[in-house]
């Protein structure tokens, strides 16, 4: 194992009966980083964070998690890690810090660690006001906020959340992801599952894109999008018509179509080098432009190049 690597997989494949919901997926997490599977509902996402935090069977591959094998060493594996599940497993008639302060005691934290530590994570999470609030009484966003909080109770070296954000609103993900990144900041490696394009986009240090089991591809967001090599520009001329006609001619151009009141081009390579000669082409041809918007393609049409569908499908 690479001791730069927190998170080693190698050929993961797990099979429900006949139907193989993860399929030789292999994947490294370095240490500190904040690293996202994203994909549609049934990619497979939850199985193959199951497996690492030790929920399922590791029916074929390797995994090493934190330097343990996760096969031979799966006490040592779980003591590594704190866990965020996808539905809300908070007990509904404990308070906020009852809920801390259980979790603690299970994992035999001397009280004065113990509450040192609810403390300061209460603090993070900004549920200090509400310790002695109900769990049952604490808004969606307040009740994963706590998820969180237990989550790192333990110090884990890796945080695993399960689609974090699902039923939140646009604010209070926000919100969250904040949190998320204080808890990466702070020096946690973070492995994260969503379906969200913008959450693994605005979050993730490295993406792998997985869809029906497979890992299509992987990298940073801005490799990812730039890997698509082409450009979305916007532009406003005097005569449209006749900027599309000379466009068109321009080999470094993929597309260029009518759009409501402008142009819009979709390049073959980087719009940043490309833009300077178009204008220059326009010049030349007496066309005057009036606006001009170049726009990076975005994680959705990341999404759609590399699975050849729309993840809203
Ligand atoms: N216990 C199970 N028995 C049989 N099939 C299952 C089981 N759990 C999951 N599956 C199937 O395996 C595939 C992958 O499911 P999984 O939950 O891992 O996907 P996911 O990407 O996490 O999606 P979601 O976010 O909706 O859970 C799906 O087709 C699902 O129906």
């Amino acid at each position: 194992m690479n001791p730069e690597n927190i998170i080693e997989v190698k050929n993961l494949s797990h099979s429900y009966g006949d139907f193989r919901a993860v399929d030789n997926i292999s994947f490294n997490v370095k240490k500190g980083e904040f690293f996202s599977f994203l994909g549609p509902n049934g990619a497979g996402k939850s199985t193959a964070i199951n497996i690492l935090i030790t929920l399922l069977n590791l029916q074929q591959g390797s995994v090493f998690i934190a330097g343990h094998s996760l096969n031979e060493n799966p006490k040592k594996v779980r003591n590594s890690i704190g866990i965020v599940f996808q539905e809300i497993t908070l007990d509904r008639d404990m308070t906020v810090y009852e809920t801390l302060e259980f979790h603690a005691r299970l994992y035999s934290m001397p009280k004065e660690e113990r509450e040192k530590r609810i403390e300061y994570l209460l603090n993070l999470v900004e549920l200090s006001e509400k310790r002695d609030d109900l769990t049952k009484n604490l808004s969606g966003g307040m009740k994963r906020r706590l998820e969180i909080a237990r989550g790192l109770i333990t110090k884990p070296m890796i945080l695993f959340l399960d689609e974090p954000t699902i039923g939140l609103d646009p604010q209070t993900r926000m919100k969250t992801w904040d949190y998320l990144r204080e808890v990466n900041k702070s020096g946690t490696t973070i492995f994260l599952t969503t379906h969200y394009m913008d959450e693994a986009d605005s979050l993730s240090d490295r993406i792998s894109i997985i869809d029906n089991g497979k890992i299509i591809t992987t990298g940073t967001p801005e490799e990812l999008k730039n890997s698509l090599g082409k450009d979305i520009i916007y532009l406003e001329t005097s005569d449209d018509n006749k900027a599309l006609k000379i466009l068109r001619d321009n080999p470094e151009i993929q597309d260029a179509v009518k759009k409501d009141s402008h142009i819009l081009i979709i390049t073959k390579s980087d719009g940043a080098k490309i833009l300077p000669q178009i204008m220059h082409t326009l010049e030349k041809n007496s066309l005057k432009t009036i606006s001009v918007n170049l726009k990076k393609p975005s994680m959705d049409d990341v999404f759609l190049h590399y699975t050849g569908r729309a993840l809203r499908e």
